[in-house]
């Protein structure tokens, strides 16, 4: 630590008894314009001590957030069972096992039966978390009617029949199965390169089956607490069996169903229940007739095998990047309520857009009506659709920059 400079000498005044009043006088003013200097001086260095503890204190207070962080990263959620004298019983989410415990005393004290709790490793119970609902209604999108129809979607017309046959047909006629003696397929996977139109193909089959469609985001799994994950897949297939007929769609299913790594971190036990008992829920499921699952991902790759076993998702549906013919029917789905000029040739335009995918001609739509609403122009012309493929051309590039994307 360094010192500070020393702080300077308290000033004495020396008055000698031979002196003059007049000598006296100018001594004592003399005096007095020295204590004002000190005084000065001093001030000078409180302010500046008083700085330095100001920064001192900021240091402090971010290394107690850190602490804090680092204290409380790595917890596990836990339900409060009941609360007795000598403590909480807590029961971990994931195993089920049953603790009596303490509460971090800034917890407070009213803890209720049923309360979610995130424990740490010696299970103390360290906070209490909000409603469980939010939690599903983070993960989760219920729609009960989605809006989005076979006729919204263009250039699968092959993979549409497949999920019809595979989800509607057994929803809505499912005795028809049962007097054949055939099981409908268990699961149904959607793949392919994002924004082909997999989640409207789900939610169109949802709608032209007159069930509830319920999305859950495969990344949201994962970013729970532990033990959240296993709960959510429960909580998914409960609300579903509450809902029927329902159709479950699970995207990115990667995140919870990748091959196995090597690395044995806890996040990646985590993954692997959540995953394991998405295959328990489906294995269990024998009379599914009123709830179909669906499921897509970008990275088939990925996929861990047990996923695809018979009984699981047993019906791959491919969903490719679009040809030529089915860019222009696209295009010309998205174009269909556009005030578009009469010259507009989609055919031609579209015939070099091999990278765009559904989603990326249903972008081009949208920024070529901007750029003719920034022109001022109620009608949308060829040049408004060329810049806007210059437009997502260079955003694209810019993007693969960043991002290398396999598929
Ligand atoms: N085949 C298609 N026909 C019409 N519009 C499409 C098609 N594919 C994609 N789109 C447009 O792109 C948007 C995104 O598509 P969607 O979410 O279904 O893609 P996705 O395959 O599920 O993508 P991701 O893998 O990124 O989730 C849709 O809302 C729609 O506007």
């Amino acid at each position: 630590m360094s010192h500070s400079p020393s702080l300077p000498d308290r000033p004495r005044l020396d008055l000698d008894p031979e002196m003059s009043d007049g000598e006296r006088l100018e001594a004592i003013r003399k005096h007095f314009r020295r204590i004002v200097q000190v005084n000065e001086e001093l001030e000078r260095r409180l302010e500046d001590a008083e700085t330095q503890r100001d920064q001192l204190q900021d240091d402090v207070d971010e290394l107690k957030r850190e602490n804090e962080v680092l204290k409380t990263s790595s917890l596990y959620i836990a339900s409060v069972e009941e609360h007795t004298d000598e403590g909480v019983v807590i029961k971990q989410h994931g195993n089920n096992q049953e603790v009596l415990t303490e509460t971090a005393t800034s917890v407070n004290g009213d803890l209720e039966p049923g309360d979610r709790v995130a424990i740490n490793d010696s299970f103390a119970i360290q906070t209490v978390l909000d409603d469980e609902t939010d939690a599903r209604a983070q993960a989760m999108e219920v729609d009960a009617s989605p809006d989005v129809t076979y006729a919204d979607i263009g250039g699968i017309d092959e993979q549409i029949r497949e999920v019809r046959e595979a989800v509607e047909d057994p929803l809505e006629n499912p005795e028809a199965f049962e007097t054949v003696g055939v099981e409908p397929p268990s699961g149904v996977l959607l793949h392919g390169p994002p924004g082909t139109g997999k989640t409207m193909l789900a939610k169109a089959v949802a709608n032209e089956s007159d069930a509830t469609f319920i999305k859950m985001a495969g990344s949201e799994l994962v970013r729970k607490f532990i033990g959240e994950g296993s709960r959510l897949v429960r909580d998914l297939f409960e609300l579903a069996a509450d809902r029927e007929p329902a159709v479950i769609f699970i995207d990115e299913i990667d995140a919870v169903a990748s091959k196995r790594t090597d690395s044995k971190t806890s996040g990646d036990a985590e993954v692997q229940r959540t995953m394991m008992q998405l295959l328990s829920e489906m294995d269990g499921f024998d009379d599914r007739g009123e709830i179909r699952i669906m499921a897509a991902t970008n990275r088939f790759d990925m996929l861990d095998e047990a996923i695809l076993r018979p009984g699981r998702f047993d019906r791959l549906i491919e969903v490719p990047k679009p040809d030529a013919a089915a860019r222009e029917r696209i295009l010309e789905i998205h174009t269909e309520d556009m005030n578009v000029a009469d010259d507009l040739d989609l055919s031609g335009l579209v015939a070099d857009l091999e990278e765009f995918s559904g989603a990326d001609l249903a972008s081009l739509a949208t920024e070529a009506g901007m750029f003719a609403i920034r022109d001022g122009r109620t009608e949308v012309t060829r040049a408004d659709f060329a810049d806007a493929v210059e437009k997502l051309d260079s955003a694209e590039e810019a993007a693969d920059r960043n991002i290398h994307y396999q598929y």
